[in-house]
């Protein structure tokens, strides 16, 4: 499945019973797009007592992420299939995020709020200053620096250079999920994220147009509640809540869709 170009390959653990400790192998042959099926990510759908399911998700290098918001939307839209319920709680490594099916293909999931920010993030690359915003969101957060960048007139090598800089930063703990933006409009952005784990371009991310849309806001560089961003995969949307100018909560809606059904 993709949701925005953003692609996964997911697996109802509930009947199959894989074991976690065979996950990242399974997620690096699977996720190979030379000798696998090829996806950013997989995920495992299993049983969870205290919530409706549970998403053990996994970069392609065979990585667990804390949260993935596209692949949440993914697996929102296959559960139903499964368990027939058009609202979920989902738990993930960053928090337990709810999920509700709009229509057949459309999915709006509630992001875990930050749990790590800086707003004024300063890194010198090549002797200049680039200062833009760390966020982790939920906890343990899934790690985002989201830069205000001109990367659509950017040589590619380049970029790919200077994403790769910035993923590796020390600044970053536990590394971080890159992502580029450029404001188009009032509420609009187009963004390319270099993601950890996939080691490269992906054509959306749900969590880093979440961050996006919340540096933004807080850079009083919007001032309304909806962000679209136009990424290389489609469109996606944030709508943000406020209680006392504060964000209470972080929607990310967009569409998902089915590539196959298989068996392997
Ligand atoms: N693309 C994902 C994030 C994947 C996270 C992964 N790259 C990591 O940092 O572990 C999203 O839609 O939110």
């Amino acid at each position: 499945m993709h949701g925005c170009g953003n692609d996964f390959v997911l697996i109802d653990n509930i009947s199959e019973k894989i074991k976690e400790v065979d996950f990242p192998a399974i997620a690096k042959n699977l996720c190979d797009r030379k000798k696998g099926i090829g996806a950013d990510g997989i995920i495992f759908m299993d049983i969870d007592s205290t919530c409706d399911i549970k998403m053990n998700f996994y970069n392609s290098d065979g990585s667990r992420g804390e949260m993935c918001g596209n692949g949440v939307r993914c697996l929102a839209r296959f559960a139903y299939h499964v368990l027939n319920l058009p609202k979920l709680n989902i738990l993930t490594d960053a928090g337990i995020v709810k999920t509700e099916r709009i229509d057949e293909t459309k999915y709006k999931i509630l992001l875990n709020n930050p749990s790590i920010e800086d707003y004024n993030c300063s890194i010198n690359y090549k002797g200049v200053n680039y200062t833009g915003s760390y966020i982790e969101l939920g906890e343990p957060g899934i790690p985002h620096f989201c830069l205000e960048f001109d990367f659509e007139n950017t040589n590619i090598d380049e970029l790919y250079k200077f994403a790769e800089f910035l993923r590796h930063n020390s600044k970053f703990p536990k590394g971080a999920n890159i992502n580029f933006f450029k404001l188009t409009g009032q509420n609009n952005v187009d963004e390319l994220t270099y993601e950890r784990g996939v080691e490269d371009f992906t054509l959306s991310c749900g969590t880093g147009t979440g961050c996006v849309a919340v540096s933004l806001f807080k850079n009083k560089l919007i001032n309304s509640n909806t962000l679209n961003a136009k990424t290389p995969g489609g469109d996606l949307t944030i709508e943000l809540e406020f209680k006392s100018n504060n964000i209470k909560n972080i929607y990310l809606i967009g569409e998902t869709e089915i590539v196959f059904h298989g068996n392997y």
